[in-house]
């Protein structure tokens, strides 16, 4: 995917070079992901793992119980039924390569990007090369094997265009060069100094007015003596002074669901299909211990399948991340710093969360009984972020169709960017803010979900091409 190349050109363009923090490929970071279970940590194979440690693990973990034969047989699984429009990736690993290998890694690995449940999530939109695959080979096993050997490979048609064009205008910077290598980068001052550097770059230019606290009540499509125009009712949250603003363009990067519902205050097309997008709540616990060898291993962290005996995880942890090893430089304070990550999708039915001394206490127990840390952190910060990773479920991808075909009625005036359309990373809402730009300044876009329509659009192509 291209789509960190153009994160690493919006660094450049903000002068973040030298903030940056790379994780090199060949970190502890790096090459140790680990999942629990039942009762231990288990090092996933990957990068950095010999073929002998990898079968090894493979024959001894009760983790992969299941996965080889579930392998092996599943090139003999019936093809996809052609009806069959999308499904949870639970059910699509399950269908494939059978029930252990769903719920044992894949959950947890889903609890580390989605903090959802594998069984609501859209196996289409979420993962759509495996879809693509599946679909050409009759058998992701086949189709992987084949790509591995040299052969074709599926890559989305937009993804294709884009690498033409990056191919075209190199990123320049030595030091982004190396950024391109690296496993995972971050800043010094943490992920939110890109954030921080955009705005005040924003507010450098005069026709740049940013208002915050500040709730939008209506959208809706205005007659002026200038023309037909979009018009925002905006309302101070600290006075409730409401005022009206007409644009050109409404570029929208709110939640899907709550753009829907200020669609709905107003006689204008309904954008219904976007409100189905639901988002879980993280509580986020950061805890550092004076001790620099509290940890009895080294890696990224580790990750909490939903197969977890309930006894091992009570507090529904998703996952921790060893933050000490996965951003190394971003302070010089000698201890350990740890993040459990707790709720997701297992708080959906919640209408309480825990306060923060209760997170606290759970992510204490937690990292006792997983990693026999008995010592007291020496600071700790709980922080409850509601709503926070949008739901991409089954029948995304057509819901978004549906929703781009809606916003074509505002005739390019209502376009839509962020978290709940293309993807949740970083990455990937940086991209989609430059597609529907793009798509705005040279005329070949008019929602922000053109590529959703008629289905996502792939082309085959082999490493030699
Ligand atoms: C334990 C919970 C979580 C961890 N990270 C997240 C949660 C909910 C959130 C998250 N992680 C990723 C993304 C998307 C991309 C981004 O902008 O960073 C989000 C929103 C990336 C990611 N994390 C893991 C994987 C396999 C990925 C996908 C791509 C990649 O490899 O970078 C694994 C992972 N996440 C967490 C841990 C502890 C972990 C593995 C051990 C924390």
């Amino acid at each position: 995917m291209p789509n960190g190349l153009i994160t690493l050109d919006l660094v450049r363009n903000l002068g973040l070079e030298d903030r940056v923090l790379m994780t090199s490929k060949n970190s502890v970071a790096a090459q140790n992901r680990f999942i629990y279970y039942p009762d231990h940590l288990v090092r996933m194979p990957g990068p950095g793992s010999s073929l002998l440690q990898t079968i090894l693990s493979v024959l001894s973990e009760p983790i992969f119980k299941g996965t080889i034969s579930g392998a092996l047989s599943e090139v003999a699984k019936p093809r996809r039924p052609e009806d069959l429009q999308d499904e949870s990736i639970g059910s699509f690993f399950t269908r494939r390569f059978g029930s252990a290998l769903a719920d044992n890694v894949v959950s947890g690995v889903f609890h580390g990007i989605y903090a959802g449940d594998i069984y609501k999530l859209s196996a289409r939109a979420i993962l759509p090369s495996l879809w693509a695959i599946e679909w050409r080979n009759n058998s992701i096993m086949k189709g992987l094997l084949e790509e591995a050997i040299g052969g074709m490979r599926p890559i989305a048609t937009s993804d294709l265009d884009l690498i033409k064009t990056l191919q075209s205008q190199p990123i320049t910077s030595d030091k982004l060069e190396v950024a391109k290598k690296s496993s995972v980068y971050t800043f010094k001052g943490g992920i939110g100094e890109l954030a921080d550097k955009l705005e005040a770059k924003l507010d450098e230019s005069d026709n740049v007015l940013i208002l915050e606290n500040t709730d939008v009540g209506q959208i809706r499509i205005v007659s002026t003596a200038a023309g037909e125009k979009i018009q925002i009712n905006a309302k101070e949250a600290s006075n409730r002074e409401t005022t009206d603003y007409d644009f050109d363009h409404v570029v929208s990067t709110i939640p899907g669901n709550k753009l829907a519902s200020i669609a709905s205050r107003s006689p204008i097309t309904s954008l219904s299909p976007l409100s189905r997008t639901s988002a879980v709540t993280v509580m986020v616990v950061n805890l550092f211990f004076s001790n620099p060898k509290i940890l009895p291993v080294h890696g990224f962290g580790y990750l909490l399948p939903r197969s977890v005996p309930f006894e091992q995880n009570p507090e529904r942890a998703l996952g921790v991340v060893f933050d000490s090893d996965a951003s190394i430089g971003q302070d010089d304070v000698p201890g350990t710093k740890v993040t459990v990550m707790l709720g997701g999708h297992w708080w959906d039915d919640f209408d309480a969360y825990p306060d923060e001394d209760e997170g606290a206490s759970m992510a204490k127990a937690l990292l006792k009984r997983h990693l026999g840390v008995n010592e007291e952190p020496r600071a700790i910060r709980v922080s409850l972020q509601r709503s926070c990773i949008p739901q991409y479920g089954v029948g995304h991808e057509a819901r978004m169709e549906d929703a781009s075909l809606r916003l074509d009625s505002f005739k390019g005036r209502l376009r839509v960017a962020g978290n709940s359309y293309t993807g949740v990373g970083l990455n990937d809402c940086i991209r989609a803010a430059r597609d529907v730009v793009k798509g705005l300044v040279d005329g070949t876009g008019t929602t922000g979900l053109e590529s959703f329509v008629g289905g996502k659009k792939w082309s085959w192509i082999s490493e030699t091409s």
